[in-house]
């Protein structure tokens, strides 16, 4: 068995060596092939690599990228000397007045302000940036305050229905868990505690290409062999690993094929590239001048694969891969809509990417009303097979039922969800479901409709949407971190 002391010394360019999960690997060789640069590899060059490796490579990456004889064997667990890993221990410095119990989270915007005091920065930073200067993330939440509902009275709704389906597949709610990549960032079971949560409370969950968990994980995790399950693809500029990823998912019983289509390259999220800047900035890369393009930071580094050539023209070939209903994520004007619908897609999804792509692109409740009254003017909406979802800033079952008036079938929910398992687990996820169907009971019952049907567009007053006034939302979560503040002596910012 090898002892620590002697991987430690394979520390560099020319012989490095590294230990996940107690085995000890040489990836000399393997340095100019990896995705995210050597510079990353380097930082834990002859150290114990786990904790960083989990989060971003789903189990097999390294035997699926490496010779058998690279594997070196075990190393002696009583010998191995932990990273003092001075960013955990501020985190936990912070938190260590503990968190706040589950149930005092009232409203999605509570789990972020809880996230931010447990997560690593690099985790905070990669999940909460937006591109450039974050004014399309800012404006996706803005927009809905622009909206205003118009309520009836005399109703009866003693009995309210919130249920719905998504391309032909039952949900409780007209919400749906979007894809959102690198889920062990912020919890050892990534993206496995939205699948948990999704399958008990009857969500639909987005599998995303870029998760922390392998695929087979994700599937294995679902609480019933009928729980539904959609697939976001990023298509790869290697075609035959699309195809193999496509069939793979439609052969595991996934539902729906979302082909993302606003990230031919990732958006340029400075808070992450910042954190991961000075990571990789402060080690041993610059002084290797490796060529890794860092100025994209994290995300452009795991996302490389990225075929930016995909275009209409590839359509065809999409859905002679798959028999499964295709969407594409990512639409942000009314005549690529137009055209999806045309070319007899399944739906789309408005969307900017949670702001995390193009700065200034519209938000995407402001996209919806061009894009219905186009399909309109064309006969091509109402049509139960074209699908209209919308995603980005959706915090409250009010911009929920606000989408759903002016035609979307259902929205996608990103970061709430993953704040909310970042600190909780999946209890975290469920109990943000279910703040949002109590929010959906009520808000529905004084609006005057007991069923989505009812839901209708003379119930929201849009006018505003084309102006953009400075809508900031009220400071979410205050109460809450002023309560944390005074319990883990936190300054109040
Ligand atoms: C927050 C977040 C979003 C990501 C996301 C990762 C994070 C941390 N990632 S990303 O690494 O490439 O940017 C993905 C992704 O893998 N694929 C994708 O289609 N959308 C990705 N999205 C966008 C997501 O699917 C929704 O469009 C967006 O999150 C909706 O906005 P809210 O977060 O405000 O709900």
């Amino acid at each position: 068995m090898l002892k620590f002391d002697e991987v430690a010394q394979h520390n560099s360019r020319d012989s490095c060596w590294v230990i996940v999960h107690g085995q000890a690997y040489d990836v000399t060789e393997f340095l100019p092939e990896h995705p995210g640069g050597a510079g990353i590899i380097l930082k834990y060059a002859g150290k114990d690599a786990t904790e960083e490796y989990d989060p971003i490579h789903p189990p097999g990456t390294l035997e699926e990228n490496l010779p058998k004889d690279k594997c070196l064997g075990p190393v002696d667990p009583a010998t191995i000397k932990k990273e003092d890993k001075k960013e955990e221990k501020a985190t936990a410095k912070k938190a260590e007045g503990g968190i706040p119990p589950l149930d005092q989270c009232l409203n999605l915007f509570d789990f972020e302000v809880v996230a931010k005091t447990v997560l690593k920065p690099t985790a905070w930073a990669y999940y909460s940036s937006g591109a450039d200067d974050e004014v399309t993330m800012r404006e996706n939440n803005s927009a809905f305050g622009r909206i205003w509902f118009r309520p009836r009275i005399l109703r009866d709704v003693a009995n309210i229905d919130y249920s719905t389906s998504l391309l032909g597949n039952k949900s409780s709610m007209p919400v749906y868990i979007t894809a959102t990549a690198l889920g062990k960032l912020g919890h050892p079971d990534g993206e496995k505690n939205l699948t948990v949560a999704a399958g008990k409370e009857g969500l639909i969950q987005m599998i995303p290409t870029l998760a922390s968990c392998s695929f087979d994980e994700i599937v294995d995790a679902r609480v019933n062999d009928s729980q539904v399950q959609f697939f976001q693809l990023y298509v790869n500029s290697n075609r035959k690993i699309t195809e193999k990823l496509i069939r793979k998912a439609e052969d595991a019983g996934v539902k729906g094929l979302f082909v993302t289509v606003d990230a031919p390259q990732l958006g340029r999220r400075e808070k992450d590239m910042r954190m991961k800047f000075d990571d990789t900035g402060s080690n041993v890369q610059n002084s290797n001048k490796d060529n890794v393009d860092r100025s994209q930071g994290a995300a452009r580094a795991i996302s490389s694969f990225i075929d930016p050539s995909l275009s209409w023209d590839d359509l065809n070939w999409l859905k002679s891969v798959t028999r499964m209903p295709i969407v594409l994520k990512g639409v942000q004007t009314w005549e690529d809509a137009v055209r999806a619908a045309e070319l007899g897609l399944a739906g789309v999804v408005l969307s900017n990417h949670g702001g995390r792509q193009l700065d200034f692109s519209r938000s995407g409740i402001e996209v919806l009303g061009e894009v219905v009254e186009a399909l309109k003017a064309r006969n091509l909406f109402p049509n139960p097979m074209f699908q209209i979802f919308v995603d980005g800033g959706i915090r409250r079952a009010s911009d929920v039922l606000k989408a759903v008036a002016m035609g979307a079938t259902a929205v996608g929910i990103g970061r709430p969800f993953l704040y909310a398992y970042s600190a909780y687990g999946s209890d975290g996820v469920v109990h943000a479901i279910r703040l949002l169907k109590a929010e959906m009971e009520m808000n529905m019952r004084l609006l005057g409709a007991p069923t989505l049907k009812d839901v209708v567009p003379e119930m929201v007053d849009t006018r505003a949407l084309s102006t953009h006034v400075n809508f900031t939302p009220p400071s979410h979560g205050s109460q809450i971190y002023e309560k944390l503040s005074t319990a883990v002596g936190m300054p109040n910012e």
